[in-house]
């Protein structure tokens, strides 16, 4: 499978390079936003939430993309648009993506990528998020792009991710997940902003120095996922550069295994997967943990189940597992629906045709074990 990620290897050179601007722009972000109460949060028309990071993000990964690869060759399926920023109560919202995107494709240098010759203006800011209008599907290259996966957990100060995969023909080819609060060294998955304020002069020395945070990629088909950390300060991005392998956990006994899920309760439903839990003979407390950080963490093999039944009706999108799912099964895990077919890139923006939830383990034995648990208590389970 070497061919294959000779393939991609521009490609995902490109792609960890932006994660790692991405990331950056997120860090300052989300340090001015637990400093001040303030205009950088708006509500969607859904009643989600949006930041000036979703969408300063996005901008700038679409500038960054349409640049290096040219506009003509770039397509991109991705989470925001520009409703909610053009409304007339947002002006202070679009000021601050605008000055967001400009600082932060002036340093992409930094991380070895061209920054604009001038700054962008608002209207090509808009233009630039617009342009992330496909809507995927079955034949093509388009890149999937969640710009701040986790958006609650964003803006309390916890886990997110920053999430960017390539589809060819309906098949995820790469995927990069930068995690800023997930750092290389592995008890910190546990992160809270709150917690990391508090800890001991020494320790945030420590935690600056090993990188706050981490960025995980992977090709398909190579067999390797990589787990770098993220650059600080004003050290340049080398590529090839000091990643470390990474493998899924190799425990396949379900009372040593952690499961991780969604923290809210209206992502998926904890009682059925709690229930799930017992009858496999999991024993340890969930590990509820907002983003793909938990896909992040089953590839780096922090935890070795991440379950997720969304309520009847809710249809997944594919950015919100696209790069966890190659990253994960590139470190030898398995991802599946509760069914236990592979997950359907090829249809759209969303993963048509689920079959009631994602299951996704360090290994077939533990995996085997959940889908017949599912199939055993699914008519019980009011989902
Ligand atoms: N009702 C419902 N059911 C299931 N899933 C939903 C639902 N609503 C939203 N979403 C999607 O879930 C993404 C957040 O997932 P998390 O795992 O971070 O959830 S949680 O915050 O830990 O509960 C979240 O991604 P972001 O919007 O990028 O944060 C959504 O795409
Ligand atoms: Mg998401």
């Amino acid at each position: 499978m070497e061919e294959e990620k000779e393939k991609y290897a521009r490609e995902l050179e490109v792609a960890v390079r932006i994660v790692h601007v991405a990331c950056a722009l997120c860090e300052k972000v989300q340090e001015k936003l637990l400093a001040t109460t303030n205009d950088l949060i708006a509500s969607k028309d859904d009643d989600s939430l949006v930041t000036v990071a979703d969408l300063s993000v996005q901008a700038t990964v679409s500038w960054l993309l349409s640049e290096t690869f040219g506009v003509q060759n770039v397509e991109i399926v991705a989470e925001e648009d520009i409703q909610t920023i053009t409304k007339d109560d947002s002006a202070g919202l679009l000021e601050a993506v605008v000055n967001t995107v400009n600082e932060s494709l002036a340093s992409a240098s930094k991380y070895g990528l061209q920054s604009p010759e001038t700054n962008l203006g608002t209207s090509e800011v808009l233009k630039v998020i617009s342009r992330c209008n496909s809507s995927g599907g079955p034949s093509g290259k388009h890149w999937v792009l969640d710009p701040v996966d986790g958006t609650l957990g964003f803006v309390r100060g916890d886990q997110y991710a920053v999430a960017l995969a390539l589809i060819e023909d309906g098949q995820v080819v790469l995927g990069v997940l930068g995690c800023p609060n997930y750092p290389v060294k592995t008890e910190w998955l546990n992160y809270h902003y709150q917690y990391h304020q508090t800890t001991s002069q020494s320790s945030q020395t420590t935690l600056n120095q090993c990188g706050k945070g981490c960025v995980l990629y992977a090709t398909k088909g190579s067999g390797k996922a990589w787990l770098q950390s993220l650059s600080s300060g004003d050290k340049m991005l080398e590529w090839p550069n000091c990643a470390r392998l990474i493998r899924v956990s190799s425990t396949d006994d379900p009372a040593l295994a952690t499961l991780c899920e969604p923290v809210e309760r209206a992502n998926s439903n904890h009682s059925f997967t709690a229930g799930l839990a017992h009858s496999v003979g999991l024993r340890k407390q969930p590990l509820r943990v907002h983003s793909m950080v938990k896909y992040a963490a089953i590839a780096r093999g922090d935890a070795e189940i991440f379950m997720k039944f969304a309520k009847s009706g809710y249809k997944e999108k594919i950015w919100d597992h696209a790069a966890g799912v190659v990253i994960v099964e590139e470190a030898g895990g398995v991802v599946t629906d509760a069914g236990g077919r592979a997950l359907d890139f090829s249809k759209g923006m969303y993963l048509e045709g689920l079959d009631r939830g994602i299951v996704a383990c360090s290994g077939v034995r533990l995996h085997e074990k959940l889908i017949d648990a599912v199939y055993a208590s699914w008519d019980s389970s009011n989902l």
